[in-house]
């Protein structure tokens, strides 16, 4: 039996994707930002290093760093003699050069004279009025951390479409950088539609509901830094949904609206859409999210999510998301995908590619399970709550007993 929601002719969700993605053309405007104001922005430009890090030959060690002749192991013997001559802190170098069978006092992060051919512990060694004695073999270039180790001068530090995170902003901090270039933020408009919603101040009357898709998209794009235009709840009206495009495409970047895409009597986001701009696809071969639209706007693009409140979710995660990422600048990176056990049954027709709701666990065995949440509904959010994955099942997939393996993709920072 194949899926009852599934008619002939919906575009897959890969092929949906593709279009979407090929369709993006990234933010071009570039502004800069302080470090500490780089945290989630996209880097604009490939950045190489000025400098390099560490800056010099330093000691890892508190300790001695020693001129010594190496024997054929390139070791010191156990028992060998040298005379201090001076001392070496963090930012107080030993301004002179060692002759062999010499040695100075070091601390970690002091920098190793060029004539040093080795650093050693002080635990290592015994001090005997202005020498030391190793009490040990020494191998050659111990705890010496060498200038540019870690970044040498010029090196590619980051790449244009990079997201700063904040190890990252440590990392340019210690190469002295203190501003960077960045793309814009791009403007994401949100309403919702439909004249059953009320917001939680509101009385419900029968009928109503408490709206809560703008909530969960506004969230979500909060989570990916981006400027949010909140246009709030349009009632089923064509001039008031005309007047909501109409702003969002004066102010907006792209504008995503939910509820009103399928074939009802009410359903008029299409509608003033086409009139307005135009559709690119309608309708593809996901569940859920099968009335999913996407089209254009003079200077906006645009995202028709299913009323429905897992529906609309799951679309906006798998969907816009990725094109507002491209349209920030951002690299893109594939999602994740694992191999799980299913506990359980999963019921599928085939038809439409399926991102079932499930939780995922490693089990005592140390294997990866996953259970799917027993209420798929595209209308039970509390069960998209309790879930920490998506069972990702092919649109021909017919469905699976326990124990078999299926695809997983594990929510990530910007849905879980
Ligand atoms: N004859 C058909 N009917 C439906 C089909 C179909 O192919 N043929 N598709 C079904 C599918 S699948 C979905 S998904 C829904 C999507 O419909 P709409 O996008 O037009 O959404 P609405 O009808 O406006 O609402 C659906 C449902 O979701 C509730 N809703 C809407 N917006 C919100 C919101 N912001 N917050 C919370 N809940 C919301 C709304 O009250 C409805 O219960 O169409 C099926 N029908
Ligand atoms: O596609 Mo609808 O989103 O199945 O409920």
């Amino acid at each position: 039996m194949t899926d009852c929601c599934s008619t002939p002719g919906l575009m897959p969700m890969n092929q949906a994707k593709e279009t979407l993605l090929a369709d993006i053309t990234p933010i071009n405007d570039i502004e800069e930002v302080s470090l500490n104001d780089c945290d989630f922005r996209i880097c604009a430009e490939n950045m190489v290093s000025p400098v390099n890090v560490p800056a010099h030959n330093n000691s890892a060690m508190d300790g001695y760093a020693l001129c010594a002749d190496f024997n054929q192991d390139n070791e010191i013997p156990k028992g060998s003699q040298f005379k201090l001559v001076g001392t070496a802190m963090a930012g107080q170098p030993f301004m002179g050069e060692l002759t062999t069978g010499q040695c100075i006092r070091i601390m970690t992060g002091a920098v190793v004279p060029k004539s040093a051919t080795t650093v050693e512990m002080q635990e290592n060694v015994i001090v005997q009025g202005e020498s030391i004695i190793t009490n040990q073999s020494i191998s050659k270039v111990n705890h010496i951390r060498l200038a540019g180790e870690d970044i040498a001068v010029g090196e590619k530090v980051f790449s244009q479409g990079h997201k700063f995170t904040s190890i990252d902003i440590g990392l340019l901090a210690s190469l002295g950088v203190s501003s960077v270039k960045v793309f814009r933020k791009p403007v994401i408009a949100v309403f919702s539609t439909g004249d059953e919603l009320k917001s939680a101040s509101d009385t419900l009357s029968l009928g109503d509901i408490y709206e809560s898709n703008r909530h969960v998209l506004i969230a979500m794009l909060k989570r990916l830094h981006v400027e949010v235009l909140d246009l709030g709840i349009i009632a089923d009206d064509k001039t008031k949904i005309r007047e909501a495009f109409t702003i969002a495409n004066t102010k907006a970047d792209a504008v995503v609206s939910s509820g009103g895409v399928s074939v009802g009597d009410a359903d008029y986001t299409k509608e003033v859409l086409n009139e307005l701009g135009s559709i690119s696809f309608w309708k593809i071969a996901m569940k859920p999210g099968k009335p999913f639209a996407f089209g254009k706007l003079a200077n906006s693009i645009f995202f028709g999510l299913p009323g429905n409140p897992v529906s609309a979710s799951v679309t906006f995660h798998q969907l816009a998301i990725p094109a507002i990422q491209k349209m920030s600048g951002q690299s893109l990176k594939k999602p994740i995908k694992l191999i799980a056990k299913t506990t359980d049954i999963i019921k599928k027709h085939p038809g439409r590619m399926d991102f079932q709701r499930g939780t995922a666990f490693t089990a005592e065995n140390n294997t990866l399970n996953v259970t799917p949440l027993s209420h798929q509904g595209s209308g039970v959010l509390s069960s998209m709550s309790r879930a920490n994955c998506y069972i990702i099942l092919p649109q021909q997939h017919q469905g699976c007993n326990a124990g078999e393996y299926v695809e997983i993709e594990l929510f990530d920072h910007i849905i879980g």
